[in-house]
């Protein structure tokens, strides 16, 4: 991959998504090392990134510009001129590098003959453009830029706000970041970067700030120090429901990356203990790099939440936060290949083992304990009928509302992801009676 350019690394990390099921987070670091100047690495991001939004668009536009679809060896070419699409539709490359590039990627991928064929279409494109940019389509997955499957769920489960949560999932994610109160206050924060002339702004939650551009994240003031995190406004509710006291000992059942680990840690700096519990070992090695940046420490546990009997003690904890694995379908804007890689039957597997995850977590809990249930999904299947079902099924479990719509009806609180606000995330909160 060492000699391509960043247009034939982005049709192989295209390719790898929609063609091999591999996820942008696993291959697209990949391509990145192969471009040296950091501006390649944006602009690599951006065109895969992109394509993944636009994906049923770009694809029934190349496909209507062949004669013969592109297939077998040949499909990482299809991918290049995804690739080729999207940079004069949507960015804003010169037309005539978006060509002169696409062409010498098509020799940079071993496929040189080829090229007089990428660069007819690509030249059809740029005399096409304004029509390519106005077409309507009648079907929804072109109109909506979404599987069909899911368009149908979140029609079901929102029938009044489904194009707008639709549309939320096509934007561009905002930039959310945590204050870490126990070194500054926010205000005191907001300070500090409007001296360093970065625009911010508070968000609706105590330590919530958004940065309205985009920026790399390690040159905020103090983020070496640990005096501000990334995290999203809507998972940093997590603390603050869960409100753990001090001396109190607190599972965190799926931990990692440690986001909302750290988060209560920060919120609560006089707690007994932190577990953080996570099945994957190499993603708790994420949690310790988190914990150790904010000079934190916690008791890293790799095991499975839904089997306590092989790694937990006995000892029942007062608070438990359960982040548990979903759809993510609350987070689509951050991680748009998630659209095409999901699967429908996926939804009933992942609400099957929340539900063993949170009758093993609640075996764990004290009496008079809290625990709190979280998914970063917007699906009810794995949010509302699943606390629904447990409160039915467990006699000691009581709902402790979040606002006056949770009720044991509708229990819990359910965020939709909004431009410039929080992602889409799922709370309940419950005690176990005494
Ligand atoms: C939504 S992520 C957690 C995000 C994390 N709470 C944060 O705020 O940074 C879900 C995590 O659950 C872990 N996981 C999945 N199945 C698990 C299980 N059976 N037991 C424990 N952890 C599990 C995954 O490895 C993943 O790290």
């Amino acid at each position: 991959m060492s000699t391509r350019n960043t247009r034939a690394q982005a049709a192989w990390v295209i390719e790898q998504v929609i063609d091999k099921g591999q996820s942008l987070g696993a291959c697209l670091p990949q391509a990145q090392q192969q471009l040296a100047n950091p501006k390649d690495k944006g602009l690599l991001a951006e065109i895969c990134y992109g394509v993944m939004r636009q994906l049923p668009v770009l694809d029934s536009q190349v496909l209507a510009c062949l004669d013969t679809p592109l297939k077998g060896k040949k499909r990482i070419i299809h991918c290049l001129l995804l690739a080729g699409l999207y940079q004069l539709k949507h960015m804003r490359v010169k037309q005539h590098a978006a060509v002169t590039e696409t062409v010498e990627a098509t020799r940079q991928l071993k496929a040189g003959g080829l090229s007089g064929l990428v660069n007819g279409v690509m030249r059809r494109f740029c005399r096409e453009l304004e029509q390519l940019q106005q077409q309507r389509f009648d079907d929804d997955s072109r109109t909506h830029l979404h599987s069909r499957w899911f368009i149908e769920r979140v029609r079901q489960a929102y029938p009044r706000w489904w194009p707008q949560i639709l549309d939320a999932n096509n934007q561009h994610p905002p930039l959310w970041l945590r204050n870490n109160a126990s070194h500054q206050s926010r205000a005191a924060y907001l300070a500090t970067l409007k001296e360093a002339g970065i625009d911010a702004q508070p968000g609706q939650s105590a330590n919530a700030l958004r940065l309205p551009q985009a920026m790399d994240v390690t040159r905020l003031p103090g983020f070496d120090s640990g005096n501000v995190s990334v995290q999203d406004l809507s998972a940093q509710w997590s603390a603050y429901l869960l409100d753990p006291r001090p001396g109190e000992r607190v599972l965190d059942a799926c931990a990692a990356p440690g986001g909302k680990t750290c988060h209560l840690m920060e919120f609560q700096p006089q707690l007994q203990e932190v577990v953080a519990l996570d099945i994957d070992q190499s993603r708790l090695d994420r949690v310790q790099q988190n914990l150790d940046r904010l000079n934190l420490s916690a008791t890293l546990v790799a095991g499975d939440a839904a089997d306590p009997d092989s790694w937990w003690d006995g000892r029942p904890f007062d608070r438990i936060l359960l982040d548990a694995p979903c759809s993510a379908t609350g987070v689509i804007r951050r991680n748009p290949d998630s659209k095409w890689l999901r699967r429908e039957s996926d939804i009933a597997a992942l609400a099957e083992l929340q539900q063993r995850i949170l009758h093993a977590c609640w075996k764990m809990l004290k009496p008079g304990g809290t625990l709190v249930y979280a998914t970063c999904s917007i699906l009810p299947e794995e949010n509302v009928n699943q606390i629904k079902t447990f409160l039915q099924q467990v006699p000691d479990a009581m709902l402790l509302s979040i606002n006056p719509d949770d009720t044991s009806d509708q229990p819990g609180w359910q965020l939709l992801p909004r431009p410039d606000e929080g992602d889409g995330f799922y709370y309940a909160r419950m005690t176990k009676q005494r």
